[in-house]
């Protein structure tokens, strides 16, 4: 990684209900461009998230731009400028595009950036008046993302921005993403490692709440048997364009030995 990181978490640490979820994450987010946080179902990703917000309480060190911000609360880590679009969107269906923008707005942070916005996603500027929840689940990702560039933020955190949708919607979110993270350093959480090769130069692999690799995101993606072992996808179904998403699940290596899956 050229420079040095914008967000540096070490030996992040979160216990709920006596339940060690997080134990010894380590994360390097770039100063620019794309870094993914990689890792099978329950590897801890969304929980990583959430305590760098301060969402879940968290032991360890979280330093944004060298600034240490683990005992944080999460309005004040908010106005240090992370800019945070959830796994659920949280796009409010009901309202139209421009006042699922203007929500957004935080007071004391400046002038709202719409002129990034909307030179970025001139659809969101087409379809203001528009209900989100007749837009597709690309044009509501547009939304979100959109939300997190008002303030000026410096990092926006991007959770599974693909999960559930079609091929063709994922492509869409691909570009969103893209034109995002011209602006701002993204953190990206993802499980399509197609589209993780496309957009990511760094990346960090959890495994029961802990960090098991961490480099260029292009290295680990070129190994079959590194993304197999870290990330349980098998040889033929791992980066490819024709299976863009990685199987959910178990590890297919025994779907595999089964004759299901190409290993
Ligand atoms: N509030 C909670 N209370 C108890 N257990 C939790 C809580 N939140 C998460 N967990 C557990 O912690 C583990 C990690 O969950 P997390 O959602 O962070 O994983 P993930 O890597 O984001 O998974 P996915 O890809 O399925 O979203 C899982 O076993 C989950 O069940």
């Amino acid at each position: 990684m050229s420079g040095e990181p914008l967000l540096a978490v070490r030996d992040l640490a979160v216990v709920i209900g006596g339940r060690h979820i997080l134990h010894g994450v380590d994360l390097d987010v770039a100063p620019s461009g794309v870094t993914a946080l990689l890792g099978r179902n329950g590897a801890g990703k969304t929980t990583t998230v959430r305590a760098v917000l301060g969402l879940v309480p968290r032991t360890g060190s979280v330093r944004l731009a060298g600034e240490e911000t683990v005992r944080l609360p999460t309005h004040l880590l908010v106005r240090r400028g992370i800019g945070y679009a959830p796994e659920d969107r949280g796009v409010f269906a009901g309202l139209t595009v421009a006042e699922n923008l203007r929500l957004a707005e935080r007071p004391g942070a400046g002038e709202p950036a719409y002129d990034l916005v909307h030179e970025l996603f001139p659809e969101l500027k087409a379809r203001a008046r528009q209900p989100a929840g007749t837009l597709s689940g690309g044009q509501q990702q547009m939304v979100a993302i959109g939300r997190t560039l008002l303030n000026g933020n410096r990092l926006i955190i991007a959770d599974e921005p693909t999960k559930g949708l079609a091929p063709r919607v994922v492509t869409e979110v691909a570009r969103v993403l893209e034109r995002a993270a011209r602006a701002v350093p993204v953190l990206l959480v993802e499980q399509n490692l197609a589209l993780v090769r496309r957009l990511a130069g760094h990346c960090a692999v959890l495994a029961d709440g802990r960090t098991v690799h961490r480099g260029p995101a292009a290295d680990l993606l070129a190994d079959p048997d590194a993304t197999r072992r870290l990330l349980g996808v098998g040889r033929r179904t791992a980066v490819t364009e024709e299976h863009p998403m990685a199987p959910p699940g178990p590890d297919p290596s025994s779907a595999a030995q089964a004759g299901k899956a190409g290993a």
